[in-house]
Protein backbone atom coordinates (compact mmCIF):
# COMPACT_ATOMS: atom_id res chain seq x y z
CA UNK A 1 0.00 0.00 0.00
CA UNK A 2 1.24 3.53 -0.70
CA UNK A 3 0.49 6.52 1.46
CA UNK A 4 1.43 10.10 -0.01
CA UNK A 5 2.09 13.88 1.31
CA UNK A 6 0.35 15.90 -0.88
CA UNK A 7 3.08 17.56 -2.79
CA UNK A 8 4.04 13.85 -3.94
CA UNK A 9 0.63 12.66 -4.23
CA UNK A 10 0.25 16.14 -7.04
CA UNK A 11 3.14 15.01 -9.20
CA UNK A 12 2.36 11.44 -9.14
CA UNK A 13 -1.13 12.32 -10.59
CA UNK A 14 0.54 14.39 -12.79
CA UNK A 15 2.80 11.45 -14.16
CA UNK A 16 0.48 8.63 -13.82
CA UNK A 17 -2.55 9.58 -13.72
CA UNK A 18 -5.77 9.23 -11.89
CA UNK A 19 -6.49 5.42 -12.31
CA UNK A 20 -3.09 4.47 -11.17
CA UNK A 21 -3.32 5.94 -8.09
CA UNK A 22 -6.81 4.34 -7.41
CA UNK A 23 -5.44 1.00 -8.35
CA UNK A 24 -2.06 1.83 -6.03
CA UNK A 25 -3.96 3.59 -2.79
CA UNK A 26 -7.59 2.46 -3.04
CA UNK A 27 -7.83 2.56 0.32
CA UNK A 28 -7.30 6.51 0.61
CA UNK A 29 -8.26 7.13 -2.43
CA UNK A 30 -11.94 5.93 -2.98
CA UNK A 31 -12.92 7.70 0.11
CA UNK A 32 -11.36 10.65 -1.02
CA UNK A 33 -13.05 11.02 -4.19
CA UNK A 34 -16.52 9.20 -2.71
CA UNK A 35 -16.14 12.46 -0.30
CA UNK A 36 -15.07 14.98 -3.48
CA UNK A 37 -18.38 13.48 -5.47
CA UNK A 38 -20.56 14.62 -1.91
CA UNK A 39 -19.25 17.86 -2.02
CA UNK A 40 -19.37 18.30 -5.81
CA UNK A 41 -23.15 17.36 -5.79
CA UNK A 42 -24.44 18.62 -2.59
CA UNK A 43 -22.69 22.62 -4.49
CA UNK A 44 -24.78 21.82 -7.93
CA UNK A 45 -27.86 20.65 -6.08
CA UNK A 46 -27.81 23.46 -3.47
CA UNK A 47 -27.13 26.04 -6.57
CA UNK A 48 -30.00 24.57 -8.12
CA UNK A 49 -32.25 25.19 -5.89
CA UNK A 50 -31.29 28.48 -4.93
CA UNK A 51 -31.82 28.97 -8.48
CA UNK A 52 -35.73 27.89 -8.52
CA UNK A 53 -36.30 29.26 -5.13
CA UNK A 54 -35.50 32.45 -6.47
CA UNK A 55 -38.16 32.55 -9.51
CA UNK A 56 -40.40 34.53 -6.69
CA UNK A 57 -42.31 37.02 -9.02
CA UNK A 58 -42.45 33.76 -12.15
CA UNK A 59 -46.22 32.75 -12.70
CA UNK A 60 -45.31 29.75 -13.40
CA UNK A 61 -41.94 27.74 -12.19
CA UNK A 62 -40.18 24.70 -11.46
CA UNK A 63 -40.57 23.09 -7.98
CA UNK A 64 -37.37 23.61 -5.65
CA UNK A 65 -35.31 20.19 -5.75
CA UNK A 66 -33.83 19.48 -2.15
CA UNK A 67 -30.68 19.30 -2.32
CA UNK A 68 -28.63 15.85 -1.39
CA UNK A 69 -24.90 14.57 -1.18
CA UNK A 70 -24.80 10.96 -2.74
CA UNK A 71 -25.67 10.82 -6.70
CA UNK A 72 -27.96 8.94 -7.51
CA UNK A 73 -29.08 7.75 -4.52
CA UNK A 74 -30.53 11.68 -3.52
CA UNK A 75 -33.10 11.66 -0.35
CA UNK A 76 -33.21 7.98 -0.88
CA UNK A 77 -31.57 7.59 3.02
CA UNK A 78 -33.50 10.10 4.88
CA UNK A 79 -36.87 9.07 3.27
CA UNK A 80 -35.76 6.05 4.40
CA UNK A 81 -35.06 7.22 8.24
CA UNK A 82 -37.98 9.24 8.61
CA UNK A 83 -40.32 10.52 6.01
CA UNK A 84 -42.70 12.39 7.90
CA UNK A 85 -39.62 14.70 9.44
CA UNK A 86 -37.65 14.72 5.60
CA UNK A 87 -40.52 16.26 3.50
CA UNK A 88 -41.58 18.92 6.60
CA UNK A 89 -37.97 19.95 6.54
CA UNK A 90 -38.44 20.38 2.53
CA UNK A 91 -41.53 22.17 3.07
CA UNK A 92 -40.20 24.34 5.54
CA UNK A 93 -36.81 25.33 3.46
CA UNK A 94 -39.01 26.16 0.66
CA UNK A 95 -42.07 27.61 1.53
CA UNK A 96 -43.91 26.64 -1.45
CA UNK A 97 -46.58 24.21 -1.96
CA UNK A 98 -44.70 21.49 -3.98
CA UNK A 99 -40.98 20.10 -3.50
CA UNK A 100 -39.02 17.74 -4.77
CA UNK A 101 -37.17 15.05 -4.17
CA UNK A 102 -34.23 12.99 -5.94
CA UNK A 103 -34.39 9.28 -4.71
CA UNK A 104 -32.46 6.68 -7.19
CA UNK A 105 -33.45 7.07 -10.89
CA UNK A 106 -36.63 8.82 -9.91
CA UNK A 107 -37.82 12.48 -9.45
CA UNK A 108 -40.84 12.55 -6.66
CA UNK A 109 -42.57 15.92 -6.10
CA UNK A 110 -44.25 16.50 -3.03
CA UNK A 111 -47.44 18.22 -2.83
CA UNK A 112 -48.77 19.62 0.79
CA UNK A 113 -51.33 22.33 0.02
CA UNK A 114 -55.09 21.61 0.20
CA UNK A 115 -55.82 23.48 -3.15
CA UNK A 116 -52.83 21.56 -4.79
CA UNK A 117 -54.32 18.05 -3.82
CA UNK A 118 -58.01 19.30 -4.90
CA UNK A 119 -56.68 19.70 -8.96
CA UNK A 120 -54.71 16.29 -8.09
CA UNK A 121 -57.81 14.34 -7.31
CA UNK A 122 -59.51 16.29 -10.19
CA UNK A 123 -56.79 14.74 -12.83
CA UNK A 124 -58.06 12.34 -14.95
CA UNK A 125 -56.17 9.31 -15.78
CA UNK A 126 -54.19 9.97 -18.63
CA UNK A 127 -52.63 12.44 -16.56
CA UNK A 128 -52.00 11.03 -13.51
CA UNK A 129 -52.60 7.18 -12.63
CA UNK A 130 -51.66 4.59 -9.78
CA UNK A 131 -50.89 1.35 -12.36
CA UNK A 132 -47.67 1.22 -12.14
CA UNK A 133 -47.12 1.92 -8.51
CA UNK A 134 -49.97 -0.97 -7.80
CA UNK A 135 -48.18 -3.07 -10.01
CA UNK A 136 -45.55 -2.65 -8.41
CA UNK A 137 -46.97 -2.51 -4.67
CA UNK A 138 -48.89 -6.26 -5.81
CA UNK A 139 -45.33 -7.49 -6.70
CA UNK A 140 -42.94 -6.63 -3.99
CA UNK A 141 -45.89 -6.50 -0.85
CA UNK A 142 -48.22 -9.75 -1.80
CA UNK A 143 -45.49 -11.34 -4.30
CA UNK A 144 -48.50 -11.70 -7.48
CA UNK A 145 -45.22 -12.48 -9.68
CA UNK A 146 -46.31 -9.64 -11.74
CA UNK A 147 -49.88 -11.26 -12.38
CA UNK A 148 -51.12 -8.16 -11.82
CA UNK A 149 -49.54 -6.42 -14.28
CA UNK A 150 -49.72 -9.27 -17.07
CA UNK A 151 -53.49 -10.51 -16.60
CA UNK A 152 -54.30 -6.79 -17.24
CA UNK A 153 -57.84 -7.57 -18.52
CA UNK A 154 -58.68 -9.83 -15.61
CA UNK A 155 -57.24 -8.25 -12.75
CA UNK A 156 -59.31 -4.80 -13.93
CA UNK A 157 -62.68 -6.93 -13.91
CA UNK A 158 -62.17 -7.87 -10.76
CA UNK A 159 -61.25 -4.58 -9.66
CA UNK A 160 -64.16 -3.09 -11.11
CA UNK A 161 -66.07 -5.61 -9.26
CA UNK A 162 -65.31 -3.95 -5.57
CA UNK A 163 -67.37 -1.00 -7.16
CA UNK A 164 -70.54 -2.23 -5.82
CA UNK A 165 -69.42 -1.47 -2.38
CA UNK A 166 -70.30 2.03 -3.49
CA UNK A 167 -73.71 0.99 -4.01
CA UNK A 168 -76.79 1.64 -1.04
CA UNK A 169 -77.84 -2.34 -1.81
CA UNK A 170 -73.82 -3.49 -0.48
CA UNK A 171 -73.80 -0.65 2.08
CA UNK A 172 -77.26 -1.52 3.82
CA UNK A 173 -76.60 -5.11 3.45
CA UNK A 174 -73.13 -4.96 5.28
CA UNK A 175 -73.67 -2.27 7.72
CA UNK A 176 -76.77 -4.25 9.10
CA UNK A 177 -74.95 -7.50 9.09
CA UNK A 178 -72.09 -6.13 11.20
CA UNK A 179 -74.70 -3.91 13.81
CA UNK A 180 -76.52 -7.06 14.20
CA UNK A 181 -73.27 -9.28 14.52
CA UNK A 182 -71.91 -6.47 17.34
CA UNK A 183 -74.89 -6.10 19.09
CA UNK A 184 -74.45 -9.92 20.02
CA UNK A 185 -70.91 -10.06 20.51
CA UNK A 186 -69.47 -6.45 22.36
CA UNK A 187 -71.08 -8.07 25.62
CA UNK A 188 -68.23 -11.23 25.09
CA UNK A 189 -65.50 -8.84 23.92
CA UNK A 190 -63.86 -10.20 26.68
CA UNK A 191 -65.78 -13.11 29.07
CA UNK A 192 -65.28 -13.72 32.45
CA UNK A 193 -68.24 -15.12 34.47
CA UNK A 194 -69.62 -17.43 34.12
CA UNK A 195 -66.57 -19.92 34.30
CA UNK A 196 -64.50 -19.46 36.69
CA UNK A 197 -61.19 -20.11 34.56
CA UNK A 198 -61.16 -19.68 30.60
CA UNK A 199 -59.84 -22.58 29.92
CA UNK A 200 -62.77 -25.23 31.62
CA UNK A 201 -63.72 -27.84 29.21
CA UNK A 202 -65.85 -26.89 26.42
CA UNK A 203 -65.92 -23.11 27.32
CA UNK A 204 -62.83 -21.66 25.14
CA UNK A 205 -61.86 -18.42 25.03
CA UNK A 206 -62.77 -16.49 21.89
CA UNK A 207 -60.08 -16.00 19.18
CA UNK A 208 -59.69 -12.33 19.82
CA UNK A 209 -59.51 -12.97 23.98
CA UNK A 210 -56.44 -15.15 22.86
CA UNK A 211 -54.82 -12.65 20.87
CA UNK A 212 -55.03 -10.02 23.12
CA UNK A 213 -53.80 -12.41 25.90
CA UNK A 214 -56.68 -11.67 28.86
CA UNK A 215 -56.39 -12.10 32.01
CA UNK A 216 -59.45 -12.19 34.16
CA UNK A 217 -59.32 -10.40 37.94
CA UNK A 218 -60.93 -11.61 41.00
CA UNK A 219 -63.22 -8.54 41.09
CA UNK A 220 -64.42 -9.42 37.69
CA UNK A 221 -62.05 -6.67 35.70
CA UNK A 222 -60.22 -8.28 32.98
CA UNK A 223 -56.34 -7.34 31.65
CA UNK A 224 -55.75 -7.30 27.88
CA UNK A 225 -53.52 -6.14 24.87
CA UNK A 226 -55.92 -3.80 23.76
CA UNK A 227 -54.67 -3.14 20.31
CA UNK A 228 -54.47 -7.16 19.50
CA UNK A 229 -57.61 -7.47 21.16
CA UNK A 230 -59.95 -5.08 19.53
CA UNK A 231 -58.34 -5.75 15.83
CA UNK A 232 -58.56 -9.25 16.04
CA UNK A 233 -62.51 -8.65 17.63
CA UNK A 234 -63.23 -6.39 14.66
CA UNK A 235 -61.41 -8.74 12.19
CA UNK A 236 -63.20 -11.85 12.93
CA UNK A 237 -66.99 -9.84 13.04
CA UNK A 238 -66.15 -8.54 9.19
CA UNK A 239 -64.25 -11.51 7.66
CA UNK A 240 -67.21 -13.47 8.76
CA UNK A 241 -69.38 -11.02 7.28
CA UNK A 242 -67.69 -10.64 3.88
CA UNK A 243 -66.34 -14.09 3.19
CA UNK A 244 -68.68 -16.14 5.14
CA UNK A 245 -67.94 -17.79 8.54
CA UNK A 246 -65.95 -20.77 7.49
CA UNK A 247 -62.87 -19.07 5.92
CA UNK A 248 -61.95 -18.09 9.79
CA UNK A 249 -63.23 -21.56 10.80
CA UNK A 250 -60.75 -23.85 8.38
CA UNK A 251 -58.07 -21.43 8.71
CA UNK A 252 -58.37 -20.47 12.77
CA UNK A 253 -54.24 -18.92 12.09
CA UNK A 254 -55.72 -16.40 9.49
CA UNK A 255 -55.61 -12.95 11.56
CA UNK A 256 -52.63 -14.00 13.35
CA UNK A 257 -51.26 -14.29 9.26
CA UNK A 258 -52.77 -11.06 8.69
CA UNK A 259 -51.58 -9.17 11.07
CA UNK A 260 -47.84 -10.80 11.42
CA UNK A 261 -47.78 -9.95 7.40
CA UNK A 262 -48.97 -6.06 8.31
CA UNK A 263 -46.61 -5.89 10.99
CA UNK A 264 -43.92 -6.74 8.47
CA UNK A 265 -45.14 -5.28 5.27
CA UNK A 266 -43.37 -2.08 5.54
CA UNK A 267 -40.16 -4.21 5.74
CA UNK A 268 -40.98 -5.99 2.26
CA UNK A 269 -41.98 -2.69 0.16
CA UNK A 270 -38.38 -1.59 1.09
CA UNK A 271 -36.92 -5.09 -0.36
CA UNK A 272 -33.54 -4.44 2.08
CA UNK A 273 -35.46 -5.22 4.83
CA UNK A 274 -37.10 -8.42 3.95
CA UNK A 275 -34.44 -10.23 5.26
CA UNK A 276 -35.15 -9.19 8.56
CA UNK A 277 -37.35 -11.45 11.43
CA UNK A 278 -41.18 -9.40 10.76
CA UNK A 279 -39.99 -9.42 6.61
CA UNK A 280 -39.13 -12.86 7.10
CA UNK A 281 -42.68 -13.93 9.65
CA UNK A 282 -44.70 -11.66 6.96
CA UNK A 283 -43.24 -13.76 3.90
CA UNK A 284 -44.42 -17.02 5.91
CA UNK A 285 -47.48 -15.62 6.72
CA UNK A 286 -48.83 -14.12 3.23
CA UNK A 287 -47.99 -17.38 1.62
CA UNK A 288 -50.43 -19.48 4.41
CA UNK A 289 -53.02 -16.30 3.36
CA UNK A 290 -52.93 -16.85 -0.20
CA UNK A 291 -53.61 -20.77 0.02
CA UNK A 292 -56.68 -19.86 2.34
CA UNK A 293 -57.58 -17.65 -0.18
CA UNK A 294 -56.73 -19.97 -3.09
CA UNK A 295 -59.02 -23.03 -1.22
CA UNK A 296 -61.98 -20.66 -0.42
CA UNK A 297 -62.24 -19.35 -4.13
CA UNK A 298 -62.23 -22.81 -5.41
CA UNK A 299 -64.79 -23.91 -2.82
CA UNK A 300 -67.13 -20.86 -3.82
CA UNK A 301 -66.16 -21.34 -7.80
CA UNK A 302 -67.33 -25.02 -7.35
CA UNK A 303 -70.64 -23.84 -5.41
CA UNK A 304 -71.34 -21.05 -8.20
CA UNK A 305 -70.83 -23.93 -10.73
CA UNK A 306 -73.36 -26.47 -9.34
CA UNK A 307 -70.40 -28.78 -8.09
CA UNK A 308 -70.08 -30.27 -4.41
CA UNK A 309 -67.23 -27.93 -2.75
CA UNK A 310 -65.05 -30.11 -0.04
CA UNK A 311 -66.61 -30.91 2.59
CA UNK A 312 -65.19 -28.08 4.91
CA UNK A 313 -67.04 -25.43 2.91
CA UNK A 314 -70.68 -26.88 2.62
CA UNK A 315 -72.44 -23.98 3.75
CA UNK A 316 -70.85 -20.80 1.86
CA UNK A 317 -74.34 -18.95 2.05
CA UNK A 318 -73.57 -16.62 4.30
CA UNK A 319 -71.04 -14.89 1.65
CA UNK A 320 -71.23 -11.60 1.40
CA UNK A 321 -72.43 -10.43 -2.42
CA UNK A 322 -69.40 -8.20 -3.07
CA UNK A 323 -67.57 -11.09 -2.86
CA UNK A 324 -69.97 -13.70 -4.73
CA UNK A 325 -69.24 -10.97 -7.65
CA UNK A 326 -65.57 -11.41 -7.37
CA UNK A 327 -65.96 -15.26 -7.80
CA UNK A 328 -67.84 -15.24 -10.58
CA UNK A 329 -65.96 -12.22 -12.46
CA UNK A 330 -62.25 -14.11 -11.89
CA UNK A 331 -63.95 -17.36 -12.87
CA UNK A 332 -65.35 -15.85 -15.92
CA UNK A 333 -61.66 -14.01 -16.95
CA UNK A 334 -60.28 -17.23 -16.78
CA UNK A 335 -58.19 -15.87 -13.79
CA UNK A 336 -54.97 -17.59 -12.82
CA UNK A 337 -54.45 -18.73 -9.21
CA UNK A 338 -51.75 -16.46 -8.39
CA UNK A 339 -53.90 -13.25 -9.27
CA UNK A 340 -56.90 -14.13 -7.84
CA UNK A 341 -55.23 -15.16 -4.63
CA UNK A 342 -52.44 -12.35 -4.03
CA UNK A 343 -55.60 -9.90 -4.88
CA UNK A 344 -58.09 -10.87 -2.72
CA UNK A 345 -55.69 -11.35 -0.16
CA UNK A 346 -55.09 -7.62 -0.51
CA UNK A 347 -58.80 -6.69 -0.33
CA UNK A 348 -58.84 -8.82 3.02
CA UNK A 349 -55.59 -6.50 4.15
CA UNK A 350 -57.35 -3.64 3.05
CA UNK A 351 -60.60 -4.26 4.84
CA UNK A 352 -59.21 -4.71 8.07
CA UNK A 353 -56.02 -2.31 8.15
CA UNK A 354 -57.71 0.67 8.54
CA UNK A 355 -61.00 0.73 10.31
CA UNK A 356 -59.70 -2.07 12.94
CA UNK A 357 -56.80 0.31 13.88
CA UNK A 358 -58.73 3.39 13.97
CA UNK A 359 -60.81 2.34 16.40
CA UNK A 360 -58.43 0.96 18.26
CA UNK A 361 -56.62 4.73 18.43
CA UNK A 362 -60.22 6.05 18.48
CA UNK A 363 -61.24 4.57 21.79
CA UNK A 364 -57.90 4.96 23.94
CA UNK A 365 -58.36 8.97 22.70
CA UNK A 366 -62.07 8.71 23.89
CA UNK A 367 -61.32 6.46 26.85
CA UNK A 368 -58.08 8.41 28.06
CA UNK A 369 -60.73 12.29 28.31
CA UNK A 370 -63.59 11.04 30.73
CA UNK A 371 -65.60 14.61 29.54
CA UNK A 372 -65.51 13.84 26.26
CA UNK A 373 -66.23 10.04 27.46
CA UNK A 374 -69.20 11.37 29.47
CA UNK A 375 -70.47 13.81 26.69
CA UNK A 376 -70.05 10.98 23.55
CA UNK A 377 -72.05 8.35 26.04
CA UNK A 378 -74.71 10.83 26.28
CA UNK A 379 -74.73 11.70 22.70
CA UNK A 380 -75.24 8.20 21.60
CA UNK A 381 -77.36 6.45 24.07
CA UNK A 382 -80.71 7.04 22.70
CA UNK A 383 -79.31 4.63 19.43
CA UNK A 384 -76.92 2.24 21.19
CA UNK A 385 -78.57 0.58 24.22
CA UNK A 386 -78.93 -2.52 26.71
CA UNK A 387 -81.72 -4.41 24.50
CA UNK A 388 -85.10 -3.08 26.12
CA UNK A 389 -86.34 -6.75 26.27
CA UNK A 390 -83.39 -8.04 28.07
CA UNK A 391 -82.40 -9.99 25.71
CA UNK A 392 -78.79 -12.17 26.64
CA UNK A 393 -76.06 -13.67 24.05
CA UNK A 394 -74.57 -16.90 23.83
CA UNK A 395 -73.03 -16.50 27.01
CA UNK A 396 -75.63 -15.08 29.04
CA UNK A 397 -74.16 -11.26 28.71
CA UNK A 398 -76.79 -8.69 27.88
CA UNK A 399 -77.17 -7.72 24.11
CA UNK A 400 -76.91 -4.34 22.71
CA UNK A 401 -79.58 -2.78 20.20
CA UNK A 402 -77.93 -0.12 17.90
CA UNK A 403 -80.14 2.08 15.74
CA UNK A 404 -77.16 2.68 12.80
CA UNK A 405 -78.74 5.56 11.13
CA UNK A 406 -79.61 7.33 14.21
CA UNK A 407 -76.18 7.28 15.05
CA UNK A 408 -74.51 8.02 12.03
CA UNK A 409 -76.37 11.11 11.12
CA UNK A 410 -77.51 12.56 14.85
CA UNK A 411 -74.13 11.75 16.58
CA UNK A 412 -71.74 14.66 15.30
CA UNK A 413 -69.35 14.10 18.48
CA UNK A 414 -68.15 10.70 18.12
CA UNK A 415 -67.87 11.40 14.04
CA UNK A 416 -65.46 14.42 14.78
CA UNK A 417 -63.95 12.17 17.22
CA UNK A 418 -63.23 9.53 14.45
CA UNK A 419 -61.98 11.89 11.86
CA UNK A 420 -59.73 13.48 14.38
CA UNK A 421 -58.51 9.89 15.55
CA UNK A 422 -57.54 9.84 11.61
CA UNK A 423 -56.21 13.01 11.47
CA UNK A 424 -53.72 12.34 14.59
CA UNK A 425 -52.98 8.62 13.97
CA UNK A 426 -52.76 8.36 10.12
CA UNK A 427 -49.88 8.90 8.07
CA UNK A 428 -50.43 7.87 4.06
CA UNK A 429 -49.21 8.79 1.20
CA UNK A 430 -50.90 8.92 -2.30
CA UNK A 431 -48.40 8.33 -4.81
CA UNK A 432 -49.45 8.87 -8.41
CA UNK A 433 -47.72 8.76 -11.74
CA UNK A 434 -47.40 11.47 -13.98
CA UNK A 435 -48.39 10.27 -17.67
CA UNK A 436 -48.32 14.01 -19.23
CA UNK A 437 -47.32 17.26 -17.73
CA UNK A 438 -49.27 18.94 -15.42
CA UNK A 439 -49.42 22.49 -13.90
CA UNK A 440 -50.60 22.74 -10.48
CA UNK A 441 -52.20 26.45 -9.42
CA UNK A 442 -51.78 27.79 -5.89
CA UNK A 443 -55.76 29.33 -4.79
CA UNK A 444 -54.81 33.00 -3.25
CA UNK A 445 -55.85 31.72 0.30
CA UNK A 446 -53.27 28.86 0.53
CA UNK A 447 -50.22 31.10 -0.98
CA UNK A 448 -51.44 33.79 1.79
CA UNK A 449 -51.64 31.58 4.44
CA UNK A 450 -47.90 29.98 3.28
CA UNK A 451 -47.01 33.70 3.68
CA UNK A 452 -46.40 34.08 -0.12
CA UNK A 453 -46.43 36.89 -2.04
CA UNK A 454 -48.24 35.70 -4.79
CA UNK A 455 -49.76 32.51 -6.12
CA UNK A 456 -47.94 30.29 -8.12
CA UNK A 457 -48.04 27.52 -10.31
CA UNK A 458 -45.76 24.57 -10.76
CA UNK A 459 -45.35 22.48 -13.91
CA UNK A 460 -44.67 19.16 -13.10
CA UNK A 461 -43.02 16.78 -15.76
CA UNK A 462 -44.50 13.58 -17.39
CA UNK A 463 -42.02 10.39 -16.01
CA UNK A 464 -42.13 11.63 -13.02
CA UNK A 465 -43.94 10.35 -9.65
CA UNK A 466 -46.07 12.69 -7.51
CA UNK A 467 -46.98 12.59 -3.73
CA UNK A 468 -49.20 13.36 -1.77
CA UNK A 469 -48.33 13.79 1.47
CA UNK A 470 -51.01 13.36 3.76
CA UNK A 471 -49.30 12.57 6.93
CA UNK A 472 -47.61 15.86 6.61
CA UNK A 473 -50.47 18.17 5.88
CA UNK A 474 -51.90 16.13 9.14
CA UNK A 475 -49.48 17.88 11.04
CA UNK A 476 -49.13 21.06 9.50
CA UNK A 477 -50.20 23.66 12.05
CA UNK A 478 -51.43 26.38 8.82
CA UNK A 479 -53.96 23.89 8.14
CA UNK A 480 -54.61 22.32 11.23
CA UNK A 481 -53.93 24.51 13.79
CA UNK A 482 -52.37 23.28 17.25
CA UNK A 483 -51.92 19.94 15.26
CA UNK A 484 -50.10 17.77 18.26
CA UNK A 485 -53.65 18.48 20.40
CA UNK A 486 -56.62 15.97 20.08
CA UNK A 487 -59.71 18.23 19.42
CA UNK A 488 -62.73 16.58 19.23
CA UNK A 489 -64.41 19.41 17.72
CA UNK A 490 -62.08 20.21 15.27
CA UNK A 491 -64.36 18.96 12.47
CA UNK A 492 -67.80 20.13 13.82
CA UNK A 493 -69.01 23.03 11.68
CA UNK A 494 -71.66 25.41 12.87
CA UNK A 495 -75.69 24.26 11.96
CA UNK A 496 -76.71 24.55 8.67
CA UNK A 497 -79.91 26.10 7.65
CA UNK A 498 -81.92 23.01 8.82
CA UNK A 499 -80.29 23.40 12.23
CA UNK A 500 -78.47 20.43 11.96
CA UNK A 501 -74.69 20.17 13.16
CA UNK A 502 -72.68 19.13 10.53
CA UNK A 503 -69.52 17.27 10.32
CA UNK A 504 -67.09 17.88 7.54
CA UNK A 505 -63.60 15.94 6.63
CA UNK A 506 -62.11 19.72 5.59
CA UNK A 507 -58.66 19.22 4.38
CA UNK A 508 -58.43 15.68 5.86
CA UNK A 509 -57.82 13.22 2.97
CA UNK A 510 -57.83 9.65 5.09
CA UNK A 511 -59.89 8.02 2.24
CA UNK A 512 -57.55 9.41 -0.60
CA UNK A 513 -59.45 11.08 -3.52
CA UNK A 514 -60.81 11.58 -6.60
CA UNK A 515 -60.54 8.41 -8.91
CA UNK A 516 -58.76 6.25 -6.24
CA UNK A 517 -60.88 7.59 -3.25
CA UNK A 518 -61.16 4.53 -0.98
CA UNK A 519 -64.36 2.53 -2.25
CA UNK A 520 -65.43 0.91 1.34
CA UNK A 521 -65.43 4.69 2.54
CA UNK A 522 -68.80 4.71 3.62
CA UNK A 523 -68.98 1.35 5.13
CA UNK A 524 -66.11 2.37 6.62
CA UNK A 525 -67.41 5.34 8.48
CA UNK A 526 -70.95 3.40 9.87
CA UNK A 527 -68.61 0.23 10.43
CA UNK A 528 -65.97 2.37 12.64
CA UNK A 529 -69.17 4.45 14.46
CA UNK A 530 -70.96 1.19 15.41
CA UNK A 531 -67.62 -1.04 16.90
CA UNK A 532 -66.65 2.35 18.61
CA UNK A 533 -70.13 3.38 20.06
CA UNK A 534 -70.69 -0.31 20.88
CA UNK A 535 -67.84 -0.40 23.20
CA UNK A 536 -67.92 2.82 25.08
CA UNK A 537 -71.41 1.66 25.42
CA UNK A 538 -70.64 -1.54 27.11
CA UNK A 539 -67.30 -1.44 28.71
CA UNK A 540 -64.99 0.76 30.63
CA UNK A 541 -61.51 0.91 30.11
CA UNK A 542 -58.75 1.92 31.91
CA UNK A 543 -55.17 1.67 32.83
CA UNK A 544 -53.67 -1.26 35.58
CA UNK A 545 -52.23 1.23 37.29
CA UNK A 546 -53.25 5.08 38.27
CA UNK A 547 -55.47 6.89 36.44
CA UNK A 548 -54.56 7.68 33.07
CA UNK A 549 -54.62 5.89 30.08
CA UNK A 550 -51.21 6.61 28.51
CA UNK A 551 -51.47 6.25 24.40
CA UNK A 552 -48.45 4.29 23.02
CA UNK A 553 -46.20 5.45 20.73
CA UNK A 554 -46.90 5.17 16.89
CA UNK A 555 -45.17 3.05 15.40
CA UNK A 556 -43.94 3.17 11.53
CA UNK A 557 -45.73 5.37 9.03
CA UNK A 558 -47.36 4.51 6.34
CA UNK A 559 -51.21 4.41 6.25
CA UNK A 560 -52.78 3.62 9.53
CA UNK A 561 -50.44 2.77 12.32
CA UNK A 562 -49.74 0.39 14.74
CA UNK A 563 -49.10 1.57 17.95
CA UNK A 564 -44.84 0.61 18.90
CA UNK A 565 -45.98 -2.21 21.85
CA UNK A 566 -49.25 -3.06 22.84
CA UNK A 567 -51.08 -1.34 25.76
CA UNK A 568 -52.24 -3.45 28.60
CA UNK A 569 -55.96 -1.97 29.49
CA UNK A 570 -58.40 -3.04 32.58
CA UNK A 571 -61.60 -3.51 31.44
CA UNK A 572 -64.86 -3.16 33.27
CA UNK A 573 -68.16 -4.40 31.97
CA UNK A 574 -70.97 -1.85 33.22
CA UNK A 575 -74.21 -4.29 31.78
CA UNK A 576 -74.17 -7.57 33.26
C1 LIG B 1 -61.04 4.04 8.32
C2 LIG B 1 -61.11 3.15 7.37
C3 LIG B 1 -60.50 3.26 6.01
C4 LIG B 1 -59.62 4.17 5.50
C5 LIG B 1 -59.02 5.36 6.21
C6 LIG B 1 -59.34 3.79 4.14
C7 LIG B 1 -58.48 4.46 3.29
C8 LIG B 1 -58.20 4.07 2.00
C9 LIG B 1 -57.22 4.70 1.16
C10 LIG B 1 -56.35 5.90 1.54
C11 LIG B 1 -57.24 4.07 -0.03
C12 LIG B 1 -56.34 4.37 -1.24
C13 LIG B 1 -56.87 5.55 -1.99
C14 LIG B 1 -55.90 6.08 -3.02
O1 LIG B 1 -55.08 5.35 -3.56
O2 LIG B 1 -55.98 7.29 -3.28
C15 LIG B 1 -58.21 3.01 0.05
C16 LIG B 1 -58.51 2.15 -0.97
C17 LIG B 1 -59.47 1.17 -0.88
N1 LIG B 1 -60.24 0.86 0.21
FE1 LIG B 1 -60.24 1.81 1.99
N2 LIG B 1 -60.06 2.66 3.84
C18 LIG B 1 -60.78 2.30 4.96
C19 LIG B 1 -61.61 1.22 5.09
C20 LIG B 1 -61.99 0.40 4.05
C21 LIG B 1 -62.95 -0.68 4.15
C22 LIG B 1 -63.66 -1.09 5.43
C23 LIG B 1 -63.04 -1.24 2.92
C24 LIG B 1 -63.93 -2.37 2.47
C25 LIG B 1 -65.12 -2.56 2.92
C26 LIG B 1 -62.16 -0.53 2.04
C27 LIG B 1 -61.99 -0.79 0.70
C28 LIG B 1 -61.07 -0.18 -0.12
C29 LIG B 1 -60.84 -0.56 -1.50
C30 LIG B 1 -61.54 -1.66 -2.27
C31 LIG B 1 -59.83 0.29 -1.99
C32 LIG B 1 -59.20 0.29 -3.39
C33 LIG B 1 -59.77 1.41 -4.19
C34 LIG B 1 -59.23 1.42 -5.60
O3 LIG B 1 -58.19 0.81 -5.87
O4 LIG B 1 -59.86 2.03 -6.46
N3 LIG B 1 -61.53 0.46 2.76
N4 LIG B 1 -58.79 3.03 1.29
Amino acid sequence: MVFFRSSQLASSLESHGLTWYIAEAPMVSIPVIFVLICLITRTVTEIRRRISQNQVDAVIRTPSRIPYWVPFIGSAVSFARDIEGTIARGRDSTGDGVVSYRIGPSKYYVVYMPSLVQQVFAQKLSTLSKEKIFEWFMNVAFADGHATRDEHHAFHEGHKALNMMLKDDFITEATTKTARAVETQVGSLVTSAPWPSPDREGNDLNPWEKAGDVKFNNDGTVDANFYSLIVNYMGQIVIDMFWGKALIRNNPGLQKDLWDFDEGVHHLVTSLLAISAAGRRAVAARSRLTKAMEEWHNAMAAVQRGDDPPSQYQDLDDVSEVMQVRVKTWVDNNTSAKLQATNDVSVLWGVNVNSNKNVFWMLLQIYSRPELLSDIREEIMEYVKVSPTGERDLNGFSKLQIDVDGLCKNCPLIKASFYETMRMNMSGLGIRQVNQDLILKESASDAAMFGKKQPQSYRIPAGSALVLANGTMQQDPRIFENPDQFLSQRFIDDKGKDGNVRVNMKSLHTFGGGLYKCKGRYFAEKEVLIFAASILVMWDVGPLQGDALILPKMGLAGASRSPATDVRVRLTRRYQ
